[in-house]
């Protein structure tokens, strides 16, 4: 892919997030093309949630600026995010466990629904084939998830690997352009992964742009067209798999971790 050719759908410049003394992310800039599968790795600890945070609206910058789909989303919240078309899913699953995996789905759609309150309190026909469409458009997207058939199960019940896809789902039901996965495939077995790897790809030639957090750096290096990587909060490196694998720094950045951790352990 020639990521020059290609159209900047994301752009951070110099965002920091600051915890009391701590830069949990410190002066980060990068820009991400539309069509690029972009990663985020790095050791425990690195900022990378922090960085999903600020880049989706969840949490705000202490310093820098978020321009998505050329608008500046710096300071807008989360649904301002997700009506430009930003959705994500989280590291620790968040799903309505009591709600049927089909509700689950269109909890996403309600920036898409244009129905408002008056109209379902009318139960005009309008509403009735918007929701209608809605349940058509939610059954589809568990088809291609491939969990159709838990349907009107509650979400709570599914396997952890499941609800993964359950949360892929709801967020794909707000129609965005770009998706964020923070750590989709912690929890999965190995052929789990391997599917998701091949969802994730399925998405993005939905039209879907994809930014991944993972720890499983052969799921990273088979996925990703670049890898942007964090160390203490700052960015070592935004570049291909290939590039990164061989990065001096970036494998410093790990080892230095490595040795940290068994220092702790003895
Ligand atoms: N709300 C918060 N208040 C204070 N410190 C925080 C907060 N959130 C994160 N941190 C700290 O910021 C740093 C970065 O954390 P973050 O969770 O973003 O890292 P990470 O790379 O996602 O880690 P992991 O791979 O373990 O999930 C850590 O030192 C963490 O303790």
């Amino acid at each position: 892919m020639q990521v020059s050719e290609k159209k900047e759908l994301l752009k951070v410049s110099n965002i920091t997030k600051q915890f009391g003394g701590l830069k949990a992310v410190n002066d980060v800039s990068f820009t991400m093309y539309e069509g690029e599968i972009l990663g985020i790795i790095g050791p425990n600890g690195a900022g990378k949630t922090t960085f999903f945070n600020v880049i989706s609206g969840f949490d705000s910058p202490t310093q820098g600026k978020v321009i998505f789909c050329g608008t500046d989303m710096t300071g807008k919240n989360i649904t301002q995010y997700c009506l430009k078309g930003m959705a994500r899913t989280f590291q620790n699953i968040r799903v309505f466990n009591e709600m049927s995996v089909l509700d689950n789905i269109m909890v996403g759609m309600h920036n898409v629904i244009k129905t408002n309150i008056w109209n379902i309190s009318m139960n005009t026909k309008k509403e009735k084939q918007e929701e209608a469409q809605a349940v058509k458009n939610a059954h589809e997207i568990l088809q291609y998830l491939g969990i159709d058939e838990f349907a009107q199960e509650s979400a709570g019940n599914l396997s952890y690997g499941y609800q993964r896809k359950v949360e892929i789902g709801r967020a794909l039901a707000s129609n965005p352009k770009l998706i964020l996965l923070d750590e989709p495939s912690a929890g999965m077995n190995d052929s789990e992964t391997i599917e998701l790897m091949g969802l994730i790809r399925g998405i993005m030639k939905r039209g879907v742009n994809i930014i991944v957090i993972e720890h499983n750096m052969q799921f990273m290096m088979n996925l990703c067209d670049r890898i942007a990587v964090l160390n203490f909060g700052t960015l070592l490196t935004v570049d291909t798999p290939e590039k990164v694998k061989n990065n001096e720094e970036v494998i410093q950045a790990y080892l230095g971790r490595e040795e940290e951790e068994e220092d702790h352990a003895s």
